[in-house]
């Protein structure tokens, strides 16, 4: 795990709300003496934080959350703002993530210098999430409230993986999340025996090359819903982004050329809200990037949850034995059946392959 990876993995955790440039905003700073009333039975109380406005967690970064408060969510002041957050005390070991739906009190301004505080969270719709690698069943929550996840991937430099694809399937089918496919530099490669692996799921695919993006298709598929962009470092997401997304100003890196790996260049994840030209006042949607991910550890995943990234294979998995493990050594595996008398063909044999590999 690079240390990149680690710093990504550790800011959900990081939560130091005493310390640092902010503690003069810091809840204790401003509590007032003791209220001799807080020991009243909790159900005489007034529901607390009632007047919390909601914002959705944009940014994280050391402990401080940028929530954006949307037009007309909060009544006292309906405009659009950007605010800067603390957690409260309460929220210590919840970890907060982009795309999350915070309850925010105190200075909800957004003004230079003001901070509000999350006192709590909307239940998720969805949750992405990954553990350090496969043995790892701590899972860390990466992203809340996903509608779909973009997987891009390079036809060429660097070279494509399969099982790559695969994981990222898996952790979108486990998260609820649907998946769509960009390649990108068709340029420099023909994308269609990569793409051949993929070509029995219901997934839709981009084409992309150097100058020639599908912006347009891509745009339309982002409209109305929150999009996380996944891809492994150097594959070409920033440049994507950049595109999708003018005022993202996401880093973008060269690959090496010797080893065709990307430098690690853009830094942490962020909402982004997406850009579509002529569709002024509508629902653009959101973008998330999160960084070059090195490793996408599914050891939180359980084997139903992998299977569910297989729906191609799903109808011969139902004739299976009772219990089958699917594995090679299973006896009576519909799935050898299946290669055998031709209902799988080579494509179909590596899916095969490629799910072995995940559930063992
Ligand atoms: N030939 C070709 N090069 C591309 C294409 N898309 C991106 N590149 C180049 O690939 C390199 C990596 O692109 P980035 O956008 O930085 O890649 P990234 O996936 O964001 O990588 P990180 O920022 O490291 O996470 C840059 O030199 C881009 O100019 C493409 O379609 N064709
Ligand atoms: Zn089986």
């Amino acid at each position: 795990m690079s240390a990149r990876g680690m710093n990504w993995l550790d800011s959900a955790d990081d939560d130091e709300d005493e310390d640092g440039p902010y503690a003069a905003y810091a809840d204790h700073a401003v509590r007032q003496r003791p209220n001799p009333k807080a020991n009243r039975p909790r159900t005489k109380r007034r529901p607390e934080h009632a007047d919390a406005v909601t914002g959705m967690v944009t940014a994280v970064d050391r402990g401080r959350y940028t929530a954006l408060v949307e037009a007309g969510a909060d009544p006292e002041d309906p405009s659009e703002r950007s605010l800067l957050a603390a957690r409260a005390r309460e929220l210590r070991s919840t970890a907060i993530v982009i795309g999350d739906r915070a309850q925010l009190v105190g200075d909800t301004s957004g003004d230079e210098g003001s901070l509000a505080r999350i006192v709590g969270l909307e239940e998720r719709r969805t949750v992405l999430r990954r553990s350090a690698d496969d043995s790892d069943r701590l899972e860390r929550v990466m992203v809340a409230n996903a509608d779909q996840m973009l997987i891009v991937i390079a036809a060429a430099n660097p070279e494509p993986r399969v099982r790559l694809v695969d994981r990222y399937l898996v952790a979108a089918y486990d998260a609820g999340i649907r998946p769509l496919l960009c390649i990108t530099k068709v340029d420099l490669a023909d994308p269609e025996p990569f793409l051949g692996h993929f070509a029995a799921l219901d997934v839709p695919v981009f084409r992309s090359a150097r100058g020639s993006e599908p912006l347009a298709e891509i745009r339309e598929s982002l409209a109305g819903r929150t999009t996380v962009f996944v891809g492994h470092s150097g594959v070409g997401k920033s440049t994507l982004i950049n595109a999708l997304v003018p005022e993202a100003e996401r880093e973008t890196g060269r690959v090496n050329e010797v080893t065709g790996r990307g430098r690690h260049t853009s830094s942490s994840s962020v909402a982004l809200r997406a850009a579509t030209p002529g569709a002024a006042g509508g629902d653009s949607g959101w973008v998330i990037d999160t960084p070059g991910v090195r490793s996408f550890g599914l050891g939180h995943v359980t084997s139903e949850g992998i299977l569910r990234g297989f729906t191609d294979l799903a109808e011969i998995i139902e004739e299976c034995p009772r219990g089958c493990t699917h594995l090679e050594d299973a006896p009576d595996c519909e799935l050898d059946a299946a290669i055998a008398d031709g209902r799988l063909d080579a494509a179909g044999a590596l899916r095969v392959d490629s799910l072995r590999r995940l559930l063992k």
